[in-house]
């Protein structure tokens, strides 16, 4: 077989054992979702279960010509079959989209007819597309050509079940631990035809709208037309989506530069931990945090308990950042398995985990040499939206991704000591001066006081009216926020109304 070959004969050490595992987790996929018999001379190979799913760039490439090599291997040793390949039977899905680029199609279908490959062609969104493909036909596992630096990558495995709210299938994912270097060592390597566009510049691709060719690779050249050098010459792979555009439009800005625009800035707390949901440890620092952000000005909107879990994590970061002015997120902060928040946060905004040198710099005065971005994981940060705020007082800055700061705090103690330096470091505070709140607390009724206090929320309607009691007998205890002068007012007009 042509690729198992020119591995063999290669002499790079490095990509051999990335070629052995990934064909290692290829074949053990196969055993795994597939069952092949041999009789007599006749195979009998039914890998039904099992989908590859290919879309022209070069990771699908490399998978593809690995799947190739594994199907065989693993057929040869089944049947022990000698012959060639000339057909690729594992199912084959491409979810084709209106905004692809004519030379990714153009590949795709190439490569289709070249290697005996029977597309799926799909039209819809990846989730449900997969959930028609699941109920029509019996698939367990599914080929992907995720590699660690990309951003869905974040949190998974080898093998990694779908997400929670995607149809169930394992995430099947040979090529996860290779770098830029090693696809490119690959694809050159074996002699493979890859889309075009990676020669002119392109170095990951996504859709026409979201790319461009990498200004990494452009070539100084005294013509009008910009000129790019081939993918495989970048030197950094670390920079291979430097051509995508980012997707954060929507986001919200930072903290103080909307303020003009709200009159409130809105604040979502979010706590990660197993064990605040089972009731095994209490959550403080949530209770905390509110009056916090309460006392200078800030309107919680929301506080959530999360799962240890990284797709939990970057569902709610990613809702709250879009409607909060700020993100608070604590707990599952550090280097166990159980620490996923960074991951989660990392996903919620589309970009990898990667060492931090500065950041590093700081762990490693706190636990020596041990800790390297390879080995400690709490070395590794979300990729060029990181913030590192340092404060003389604390031993290792607070981290802020765009609106989400993440604490490193696990007691009330540490909060406070955060939350001053936070203050200190930021605008947080930056709206106390405007807002005011009242308190009062009232002996009446529930029925005589809620004419009043409805009639006072028509004719105050930009302040903020709060009512809770302690017990059912107990006095109702009501808060009034707002703009200096208007709370005052609003007050007044209460106390005389009731
Ligand atoms: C076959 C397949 C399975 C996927 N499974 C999941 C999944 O389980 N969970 C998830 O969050 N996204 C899943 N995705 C979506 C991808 O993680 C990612 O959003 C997609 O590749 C789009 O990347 P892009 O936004 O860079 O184009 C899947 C995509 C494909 C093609
Ligand atoms: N439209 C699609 N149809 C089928 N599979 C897809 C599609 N988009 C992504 N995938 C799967 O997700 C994997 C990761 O996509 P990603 O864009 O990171 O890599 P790639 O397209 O193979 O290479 P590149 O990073 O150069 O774009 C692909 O290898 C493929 O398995
Ligand atoms: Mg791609």
């Amino acid at each position: 077989m042509e690729i198992d070959k020119a591995i063999g004969e290669s002499d790079d050490k490095r990509l051999k054992t990335k070629y052995n595992n990934a064909i290692f987790v290829i074949r053990r996929a196969l055993s795994l979702y597939s069952s092949c018999i041999a009789i007599y001379f006749t195979d009998l190979c039914s890998i039904e279960e099992v989908a590859f799913s290919f879309n022209g760039g070069k990771d699908s490439t490399v998978l593809l010509h690995l799947l190739r090599a594994g199907y065989f291997l693993h057929k040869k040793e089944m049947s022990s079959s000698n012959g060639g390949l000339s057909s690729f039977p594992v199912r084959t899905i491409y979810f084709e989209s209106p905004s692809a680029f004519t030379e990714i199609n153009a590949f795709t279908y190439d490569a289709a007819q070249t290697y005996g490959i029977q597309l799926d062609i799909i039209r819809q969104d990846f989730k449900s597309g997969l959930e028609a493909l699941l109920k029509a036909n019996p698939i367990r596992a599914i080929f992907l050509g995720v590699r660690i630096g990309d951003p869905t990558a974040v949190g998974q495995e080898q093998f990694s079940p779908s997400s929670p709210g995607w149809p169930p299938f394992m995430r099947v994912n040979p090529i996860l631990d290779w770098s830029y270097r090693d696809v490119w060592a690959f694809l050159l390597t074996c002699k493979v035809k890859y889309c075009s566009l990676y020669d002119q510049g392109y170095t990951s691709i996504g859709s026409i709208h979201d790319t461009v060719p990498n200004a990494l690779l452009s070539v100084n050249d005294t013509s009008s037309k910009e000129k790019f050098k081939p993918a495989y010459l970048l030197s950094d792979g670390r920079l291979e989506r430097a051509g995508r555009v980012k997707k954060n439009a929507s986001v919200k800005n930072d903290v103080g530069s909307d303020s003009q625009k709200h009159e409130v800035l809105l604040a979502s707390v979010i706590a990660v931990g197993d064990e605040i949901l089972s009731g095994t440890a209490e959550d403080q620092l949530g209770l905390s945090l509110c009056k916090k952000l309460t006392s200078v000005g800030w309107s919680v909107q929301q506080t959530s308990v999360l799962r240890n879990d990284v797709d939990s994590v970057s569902e709610e970061v990613d809702r709250q950042r879009s409607i909060c002015d700020m993100v608070f997120i604590y707990g599952g902060v550090g280097p166990l398995h159980s620490d996923v928040t960074l991951a989660g946060v990392a996903k919620a905004f589309g970009v990898r985990l990667a060492p931090d040198e500065e950041f590093e710099e700081y762990l490693r005065h706190l636990i020596s040499e041990q800790c390297t971005g390879d080995r400690n994981e709490m070395a590794q940060l979300p990729e060029g939206i990181t913030e590192l705020l340092h404060h003389e007082k604390l031993s290792v800055p607070l981290i802020k991704c765009r609106n989400v700061i993440v604490l490193a705090a696990t007691n009330t103690e540490e909060l406070e000591k955060e939350w001053e330096c936070l203050t200190e470091l930021t605008k947080l505070g930056g709206s106390t001066s405007l807002m005011e709140s009242k308190l009062l607390m009232t002996s009446l009724t529930d029925v005589e006081v809620a004419e009043p206090l409805s009639k006072l929320g028509l004719e105050f309607p930009d302040i903020y009216l709060g009512c809770y009691r302690k017990s059912r007998q107990g006095p109702i205890i009501i808060t009034l926020k707002g703009k200096v002068h208007n709370t005052s007012s609003a007050f007044i007009y209460f106390l005389q109304d009731s």
